[in-house]
């Protein structure tokens, strides 16, 4: 589904990405984890297209979109969410959707009207779908950020820290609609630092810490990792 070869991100000399190698295969939730400033969400930039990389390439679904601009990445089927919502605030939840399905899926409004109503059912907000996009408590702001994201259609779905900020209960709410998700034929990469919640629905684990991979495994595995357990304790230098 996607390939990382030698990817490699600098501003000036902050050396962000250097040099990561990954393999996500089709139906895999892969969980991201790493330290503030790991270089995540760059990582993320680069696959979706917001960043183009200073070295390496990046391949979907066998194809080099290493260059291709973010809008041929969606349509080709990598969709996103982003770590701090910005939905458009004084549009309705459903508008919201329906702007994903028509502008980024490339649907005409009829057809992207039902398409969004599914995906309000599926992300629990259908309650909500007059209610403008800007007065909506955190939780379904996350929950109307996978909706927009799943309006794409997209085959490859990277969550960007999405469970940030939610309570325990609030968390398990979001985990039952990721666990549809990932049912309905989703890969999913998840960055997140709730952890507990990445070793619900993770069937590999991956860190990174100062641009580099240091770990890449089952979850229990990695989690067990002596250098990973130093990093989370804070014992490197
Ligand atoms: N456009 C940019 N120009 C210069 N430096 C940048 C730019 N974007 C990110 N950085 C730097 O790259 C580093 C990694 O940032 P990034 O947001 O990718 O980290 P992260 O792992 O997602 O962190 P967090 O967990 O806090 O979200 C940080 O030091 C950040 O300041």
């Amino acid at each position: 589904m996607l390939e990382l070869k030698t990817v490699k991100k600098h501003f000036g000399a902050l050396k962000v990405i250097d040099g990561v190698d990954l393999t996500v295969h089709r139906g895999e939730v892969v969980g991201i984890l790493g330290p503030n400033g790991a270089g995540k969400s760059t990582l993320f930039n680069l696959i979706s297209g917001n960043l183009k990389p200073t070295g390496g390439q990046i391949f979907f679904k066998n194809n080099d979109v290493t260059t291709a601009n973010p809008w041929t990445r969606t349509r080709a089927g990598i969709g996103r969410t982003f770590q701090i919502p910005k939905p458009f605030g004084n549009l309705s939840v459903f508008e919201n959707v329906l702007v994903g399905a028509t502008q980024g899926g490339g649907m005409t409004i009829s057809a992207g009207r039902p398409v969004a109503n599914r995906l309000l059912d599926l992300c629990r907000l259908s309650h909500r779908a007059t209610t403008p996009a800007g007065a909506l408590p955190l939780l379904d702001l996350k929950r109307l950020e996978l909706a927009k994201a799943l309006a794409l259609n997209p085959a490859l779905l990277l969550l960007d820290e999405i469970a940030g900020g939610l309570t325990d209960q609030e968390c398990g709410a979001l985990l039952e609609i990721i666990m549809e998700i990932q049912a309905q034929d989703v890969t999913i990469v998840w960055i997140e630092h709730v952890v507990h919640a990445l070793m619900r629905v993770a069937s590999r684990l991956v860190v990174l810490a100062e641009g580099r991979l240091i770990a890449d495994g089952a979850p229990a595995d990695v989690m067990n990792d002596n250098l990973v357990r130093d990093l989370y304790l804070g014992a490197l230098e």
